[in-house]
This record gives structure tokens, C-alpha cells and sequence, in this order.
């Protein structure tokens, strides 16, 4: 697929600020940067830092518990697959001990670096500083966003929110895309909270909430258009690529023509 890039303008529900930003053949993120000002007048937000790439169409999450195959492979394969961004979560009982969980985690990273991937970490903030990742990954649970985009200014910090007032507050805090869930029912995450579906992407973006999002929860194949039609940039998935039989294969069939090429009026309203 080819990707052409935009002046400035209204880019489906975003309003973009800055050239050489937005792909807009596909709305995909593939030019999706840090460079863009998000305003939104109703809340006063406005936010500009850097040139970081966000590309979230397809966001791979894994840590060792999750993986059919080595997780060196999966994250290869799915790679290869289409995988736009990469998330390192080793989490649960039989997550890897700190050293091996750091030694894994590089190998991991050295693969999104050869294949020109953002590398972000889930919750550790040390392994983030000592592996210089792109971006970390936080929860309403973990260490407060304020700190967390104060440590990290330049870096791509994600923030999990469940409704309007979460998305709202991490997008006034700084957060430079959010992931919101459960969009499904999931066995991956114990401690999910109940599932909110697609509606609740479709109320973020009604009341003005303009910062990238990303749909999370037991999205599969079958399900993934209707997140993104609910309004999201882009899905995170863990087993419906990592469990499968086939990485590659898992990860390309998420890539057709009806997970990516939505504009704005596929848009549920
Ligand atoms: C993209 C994305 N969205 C949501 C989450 C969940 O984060 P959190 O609620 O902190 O739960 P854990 O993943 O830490 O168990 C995520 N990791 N990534
Ligand atoms: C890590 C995570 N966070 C969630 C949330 O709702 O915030 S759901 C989830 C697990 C996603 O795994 P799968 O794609 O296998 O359902
Ligand atoms: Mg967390």
C-alpha cells in the first residue's frame, strides 16, 4: 500500500495542525507523529511535543506467558505480518524474573529497531529508563501519568482508559494516545474491568476527545471493524496473534482493506 501525506486541515474527527503528519490515503497512522497539535476548543486542549511516530493500527502486546512459539518468532512473524507498533508486557504468575524479563525485553527491542517498530514497555518504569525505549505504557493503577510524562517529556506515553472522565483527564495530563477497554470479553487479563465494547470509543470521541486511540480486549478477526468504526485509530491484540498456529498469517489477516481504509463517514455516530 502507498501513503500520502497531508497539509494542514481536518483529517476524519482530528483536527491537524502541523504538515507531513497524517497519511491520508488510509487514515492508518503510518504518519501518524508526535508533531501534531490536537486542539480541542471545548476543553481547551492542546498538545504539542516532539516528532514521535505513533503508528497504532495493528499493536502487537506480548510478553513470555503469551506465547504458542518463542516470542522472538511471534514478534517476527508478526512483524512481517503487518504489526505497526509493539508493546512489552511480561506480566502474571509466570513472568520471567527481572534480569531475564530485561534480556528478553532487548532482544525484543532490537527487533522493532531492525524493522523500524516503536518499542513500548508496559508499567516499568526502570527497564524504560534503562533500555531508552520509545514509550511506556501505564494504567489507572500505575504510577501517576503527571510523573510519568515529567520523567519521560520525549517519550511516547500510552494510558488505559475505561470512560469519558479517564480519557479526558489523561488527554489534559499529557497522554500521547490512549488504549481503552475491554472492548471484549478476554481470558489474557485477570483483573480486566467489565466490558465496555466499541460504544465507549464512540462516546470519547463524542464529547471531544481527539488524541489517538487504540481499542484493547479480546479483539479478533471478527471483531476488530467494529472498534475501529466505533472511532478508534488502531486495535492491540495479544492472542488472537500470539496463540495462533500462524503469527504471520494472524497478523496480515487484521491488515485488509475494512480494518484499515475506514474515513470518516464509516464512523459510527
Ligand atoms: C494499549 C494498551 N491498553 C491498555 C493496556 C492495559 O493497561 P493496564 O490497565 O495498566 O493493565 P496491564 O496491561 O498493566 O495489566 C495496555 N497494557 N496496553
Ligand atoms: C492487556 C489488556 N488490557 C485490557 C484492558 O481492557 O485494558 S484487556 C487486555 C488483554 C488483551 O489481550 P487479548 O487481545 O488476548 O484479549
Ligand atoms: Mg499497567
Amino acid at each position: 500500500m502507498s501513503h500520502s501525506r497531508t497539509s494542514k486541515g481536518t483529517i476524519g474527527s482530528r483536527i491537524c495542525r502541523n504538515s507531513d503528519t497524517i497519511c491520508i490515503c488510509c487514515d492508518c497512522g503510518f504518519f501518524a507523529t508526535r508533531k501534531w497539535s490536537w486542539t480541542d476548543e471545548s476543553l481547551g486542549f492542546s498538545s504539542e511535543r516532539g516528532d514521535k511516530v505513533i503508528p497504532l493500527s495493528l499493536y502487537l502486546i506480548l510478553g513470555s506467558q503469551n506465547c504458542k512459539y518463542a516470542p522472538e518468532f511471534v514478534l517476527q512473524e508478526a512483524i512481517r505480518g503487518g504489526v505497526t507498533m509493539f508493546q512489552f508486557r511480561e506480566k502474571g504468575e509466570s513472568a520471567l524474573p527481572y534480569r531475564e524479563k530485561r534480556d528478553l525485553a532487548k532482544r525484543l527491542q532490537q527487533i522493532c529497531q531492525n524493522n523500524d517498530i516503536p518499542f513500548i514497555v508496559n508499567d516499568d518504569i526502570e527497564l524504560t529508563r534503562e533500555l531508552n525505549a520509545d514509550g511506556i505504557h501505564i494504567g489507572q493503577d500505575d504510577r501517576p501519568l503527571k510523573d510519568v510524562r515529567a520523567w519521560f517529556p520525549d517519550k511516547i506515553v500510552g494510558v488505559s482508559a475505561h470512560d469519558v472522565g479517564e480519557a479526558s483527564k489523561a488527554m489534559r495530563e499529557g497522554a500521547d494516545y490512549l488504549g481503552v477497554g475491554p472492548m471484549y470479553h478476554t481470558d489474557t487479563k485477570p483483573d480486566i474491568e467489565l466490558v465496555k465494547g466499541p460504544a465507549v470509543i464512540q462516546a470519547m470521541r463524542k464529547s471531544g476527545i481527539q488524541i489517538p486511540i487504540v481499542g484493547i480486549g479480546g479483539i479478533t478477526h471478527a471483531n476488530a471493524e467494529a472498534v475501529l468504526r466505533a472511532g478508534a485509530d488502531g486495535i492491540a491484540v495479544i492472542s488472537a496473534i500470539t496463540k495462533d498456529q500462524d503469527p504471520y498469517q494472524a497478523a496480515q489477516m487484521f491488515c485488509t482493506d475494512k480494518t484499515k481504509r475506514l474515513d470518516n463517514k464509516q464512523l459510527l455516530r
